[in-house]
């Protein structure tokens, strides 16, 4: 078997199919697992992609089970580790991403990498270390009213500061447009004053190749999935399209969503304003022990055979809030999770084959609740969001499997995705 070129240690399930899509296009042969398998892939990758749920849990669990990670990948061979985390840099005030590239920094013995969640084509951009949301701030962006990782403070200096005892500085756009060698120079420059983790300015694709091309060599790299277009190329590949051909669709179609992000609030509403059978959860009824999930399945029941059916407990800002002030939030986030849960895998039991899930703690439930160990990606329907193909106790034969990231997709996805599949 040839050796891997990246390892990738992703931090939440949509995160990882995002990377994973991003790396395929750029002309990698990804292979994605849930969690750290117990063996060595059966098939030749250019990049592993390992999906962990340890963006909102306690900080040492979420080292613990990156370390874990990081020996698997090692033990493959991995010429490069990538530690993935969200476009909008979504993490807990502890912080997953300081902790964990701390923890990965020093396993691998490194004194120096770079922090950019910049994804141009998705509209995230990194300018003079704050980060942009299309043309709003990140703290303006809606993502200050996310249900468990509120980001309230653009300035991701800051925010990376307050996770890590490691200095953190910054390689602005002035250096990054400059191209490979000035921003080489700034890193040493960097290095030599003390600094450890290095946030980078990257306001387009361009700027992203230049950071790739700095880059090679360097033992880890910390990014949303933008950087993985400039990584490729590091390892003598060219950019193409290494995703798979996923079969033919087949069965049931369903959406499961519990993402509160604008994005999807969006698309939640685009569906019902198209006249489309929606179910909203909600989660105060599951607090009073209601059985949420045999009354959605009456309800799918008698909609399914029509087309496709949408099970949301997606809300609004001020609702989310009044949720958690009655639940707490990690309860609410623990409760709708587990229901939602529990439908995608009745619902995969009644034929449903072509499922999408909206939102990464919400996807992380679904997925590991289905035993889903490995997915194939397949051909992109928005950027950042590919569909999958898994298998599953449940559907042996497989199912098409798209995990859609809050903020990710345009408005009509929810109606548009089942169309992409392979007929
Ligand atoms: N109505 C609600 N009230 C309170 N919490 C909710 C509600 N609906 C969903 N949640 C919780 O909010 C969290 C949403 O996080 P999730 O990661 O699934 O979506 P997201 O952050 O929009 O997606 P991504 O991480 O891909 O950007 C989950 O823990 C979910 O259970
Ligand atoms: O980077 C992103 O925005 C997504 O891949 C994600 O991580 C959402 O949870």
């Amino acid at each position: 078997m040839s050796r891997l070129s990246l390892g990738c240690i992703a931090d939440d399930f949509t995160g990882a199919t995002d990377l994973a899509n991003n790396l395929a296009r750029a002309g990698m042969r990804v292979l994605q697992t849930i969690g750290v398998p117990g063996a060595a892939p059966d098939t030749e990758a250019d990049a592993i992609v390992v999906a962990l749920k340890s963006r909102t849990i306690a900080a040492s669990v979420a080292v613990a089970r990156s370390l874990a990670a990081l020996q698997w990948l090692r033990a493959q061979g991995a010429q490069q580790i990538y530690f993935k985390y969200c476009s909008t840099f979504d993490s807990t005030a502890q912080g997953n991403i300081g902790p964990v590239t701390e923890a990965l920094m020093q396993a691998l013995g490194s004194d120096f990498c770079i922090a950019t969640p910049a994804f141009p084509d998705n509209q995230r951009t990194v300018f003079n270390g704050y980060l942009f949301v299309g043309e709003r701030l990140l703290n303006e962006s809606g993502m200050q009213n996310h249900p468990l990782t509120p980001m309230t403070d653009p300035n991701l200096v800051r925010v990376l500061q307050a996770q890590t005892t490691h200095p953190v500085g910054l390689i602005d756009y002035r250096v990054v447009v400059q191209g490979e060698a000035a921003i080489r120079a700034r890193m040493a420059a960097l290095r030599a004053d003390g600094v450890r983790i290095a946030v980078a300015d990257a306001v387009c694709n361009a700027d992203l190749l230049r950071l790739g091309a700095a880059l090679k060599g360097m033992p880890l790299v910390t990014a949303g999935s933008g950087l993985a277009i400039g990584l490729p190329g590091n390892f003598g590949l060219a950019p193409g399209n290494e995703a798979d051909r996923l079969p033919a669709a087949q069965g049931l179609q369903a959406i499961v969503s519990g993402s509160c992000s604008v994005a999807t609030n969006q698309q939640v509403m685009d569906f019902i304003a198209a006249g489309k059978p929606a179910l909203a959860i909600d989660p105060l009824r599951i607090a009073s022990g209601m059985d949420m999930v045999a009354e959605a399945l009456a309800w799918a029941d008698a909609h399914i055979a029509h087309g496709p059916v949408l099970l949301y407990s997606s809300a609004e800002p001020s609702a989310v809030r009044a949720i958690q002030g009655r639940l707490g939030s990690d309860q609410a986030g623990a409760l709708v999770e587990a229901t939602l849960a529990a439908i995608a895998c009745a619902l995969v039991q009644r034929g449903v084959r072509q499922l999408i899930v909206a939102g990464g703690e919400t996807s992380g439930a679904c997925v590991q609740a289905l035993g889903i160990a490995q997915l194939r990606i397949g051909a992109q329907i928005d950027p950042g969001v590919p569909w999958c193909h898994a298998r599953s106790p449940l559907a042996p034969e497989g199912l098409h499997i798209a995990l859609k990231s809050g903020n990710f997709g345009r408005s009509d996805f929810f109606r548009a995705a089942f169309a992409r599949l392979p007929a």
